[in-house]
């Protein structure tokens, strides 16, 4: 696995950047291949990023018909609910590209229990991917705990499962489904987007303590870990 770091002066920087290696990865991937699987973050910080696939030139060089959207995670609460993930990538970005109904894949939070709802995900997962989920490419944040998607310290998601239930996640709110450290491992490229000086601190931990084990330590995908950081976020690092 190919692992680079790379960090600029500010989160607009570090998401333009982010946009343009995106769409090259898109591209190179679909001279070989018929689609292109995401699945994305939730939190704040994103949203730039999303906004900024949305604009030119970015939104036209995209072949939306080829990219299948899923989630890393989301809230257990309705899919209009402020604090759902699909409805910020809906409002940043999915609401605003041509990229059809069929190929977005919310993670299912109405009418089901919590553990019905991650094994209905897991269900969708396997069926779209004929049994062993491999997405192309997974957008991570990083909390400041060190948790990624909705893997905190101290979880354990079951070893077998791709999609779990959390059911008391420390950063609110509490009810979570999350894809797995199997799930983000079997993926062919993750990337960390962290900005801002509130990630300094779990920045310079994430790299310089593996020792801690970390949830977002243990992201390790089959061919490629990014970072994109900014000057704030890797203030704590020695570079
Ligand atoms: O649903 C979530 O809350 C996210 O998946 C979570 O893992 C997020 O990426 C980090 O907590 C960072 O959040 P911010 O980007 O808001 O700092």
């Amino acid at each position: 696995m190919n692992r680079e770091r790379r960090i600029f002066p500010d989160p607009e920087a570090a998401c333009e950047a982010l946009a343009q290696d995106f769409i090259t990865t898109v591209e190179r991937a679909l001279e070989k291949a018929g689609r292109f699987t995401v699945a994305l973050a939730g939190g704040s910080t994103p949203a730039r990023f999303y906004r900024l696939l949305a604009r030119s030139p970015y939104r036209e060089r995209l072949a939306w018909e080829k990219l299948h959207v899923f989630f890393g995670d989301e809230r257990f609460v309705p899919p209009d609910h402020p604090d759902s993930n699909y409805r910020m990538a809906r409002e940043a970005l999915l609401d605003h590209v041509p990229i059809p109904a069929a190929n977005v894949h919310p993670m299912p939070t109405l009418g089901l229990t919590l553990p019905a709802a991650a094994r209905r995900y897991e269900t969708h997962l396997l069926e779209c991917f004929a049994g062993s989920p491999q997405l192309d490419w997974v957008l991570l944040g990083l909390g400041e705990d060190g948790h990624t998607a909705s893997l905190f310290p101290g979880f354990e998601p079951p070893p077998e499962a791709w999609v779990a239930a959390v059911a008391s996640a420390p950063k609110p709110p509490p009810r979570r489904l999350t894809l797995t450290y199997r799930t983000f491992n079997h993926a062919r490229q993750a990337v960390f987007l962290a900005t801002g000086a509130g990630k300094a601190g779990i920045v310079a931990r994430v790299f310089t303590r593996p020792e801690l084990n970390l949830p977002a330590q243990r992201i390790a995908p089959r061919e490629r870990l990014s970072w994109y950081l900014d000057e704030a976020a890797s203030a704590g690092l020695v570079t």
